[in-house]
């Protein structure tokens, strides 16, 4: 089996994620998820929500199903780096993603969402992507979509397209070979404690000199921006003129009418560019002259993440197999 679906970007102006139809249920329910390669729990917007906490959001609705079963006596509760969260219960039902179907998997209804989540109506709910050690289940952890699904898929791997404020694709099962230009570089991925964590080998800022420098992050899909470590962060926003590192804002912000540089990151012997334009990430408010930078220090997260704001400039693959491993390609 095999199968396409494509990645919104939410909020086109400044691609503050990406979300994807999926179907739930008999009759089947549509929804639009947030497919997360950095956290392994799939949960949705549900009938069990607290009304003050639903706003606007599409809704799995359970007791409409007549394939769906309550997995007793089960709970759960994430808490994700941005400190955004959720919590609930558990149920297994029929859930497709662009043509491939899961019979009984677990989708964990939200009985309670933070803030962020209540005020992003375009977001129904997370995939987890990454592996299923990371689920939170309790007591018994369930396996993500991409472990149920990877049987049944002609090839134990998915692949992400995302684009800049454009519609992107993620597929199963395949690797398209019109989504990349030249070869994928595969890297090994380390699993524990359960992110697709690999190391890049090193990194440059326009059309400087490339530093060789081992990066150890995760590759992670719901995350907007990418942090990395200040070092190298620093050494980036220094071409930038009128760039600080505001405490205000919480990061680096610079004048929206500079002209950033791009940043070049290795993967093994080949590399990854990010066009400067990428890195202009968003105004701080809406028509201000200051601009909020998309590549920010990883410093106080105890972890390197390449969000989509690298992940938007590659075509990459997270291969299931036995190692994983994680490719990437121009494009
Ligand atoms: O919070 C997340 N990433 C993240 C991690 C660190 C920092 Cl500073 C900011 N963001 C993340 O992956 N999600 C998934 C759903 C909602 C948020």
């Amino acid at each position: 089996e095999k199968g396409s679906a494509p990645a919104i970007p939410v909020d086109p102006r400044f691609d503050i994620a990406y979300v994807t139809p999926v179907t739930i249920g008999t009759p089947p329910q549509t929804l639009y998820l947030d497919f997360d390669t950095g956290s392994s729990d799939l949960w949705v917007f549900s009938s069990h929500t607290l009304a003050s906490q639903v706003r606007g959001q599409m809704i799995y609705s359970p007791e409409k199903s007549t394939t769906a079963k309550l997995l007793a006596g089960h709970t759960w509760s994430i808490r994700y780096g941005d400190g955004s969260g959720s919590l609930g219960n558990v149920y297994t039902d029929n859930f497709t993603v662009g043509g491939v179907t899961v019979t009984s998997q677990a989708v964990q209804t939200a009985q309670q969402v933070s803030t962020s989540f209540t005020s992003e109506s375009d977001i129904h709910g997370l995939v987890g992507l990454g592996f299923s050690t990371l689920n939170t289940v309790y007591p018994n952890g369930q396996l993500t979509f991409f472990d149920n699904a990877k049987s049944q898929l002609d090839s134990p791997v998915f692949t992400a397209d995302l684009k800049w404020k454009k519609e992107g694709t993620y597929d199963f099962g395949f690797i398209d070979e019109t989504k990349y230009t030249g070869e994928i570089t595969y890297l090994p991925v380390q699993t524990d404690p359960g992110y697709w964590t690999f190391t890049s080998s090193g990194y440059a800022v326009g059309d400087g000199s490339f530093n060789q420098v081992s990066i150890s992050g995760i590759a992670d899909t719901a995350t907007s921006l990418t942090y990395l470590p200040t070092a190298v962060v620093t050494s980036y926003w220094r071409q930038v003129e009128g760039a600080v590192n505001s405490q205000y804002y919480g990061g680096y912000v610079f004048p929206c009418s500079s002209k950033l540089p791009s940043f070049t990151f290795g993967v093994g012997s080949a590399n990854i560019t990010i066009p400067g334009s990428y890195i202009n990430y968003a105004q701080i408010t809406e028509g201000s002259p200051t601009c909020f930078g998309g590549l920010q220090s990883s410093s106080g997260l105890g972890i390197n993440i390449w969000g989509d704001v690298a992940l938007k400039a590659a075509f990459v693959v997270f291969n299931g197999g036995n190692p994983p491993t994680i490719g990437w390609a121009r494009k």
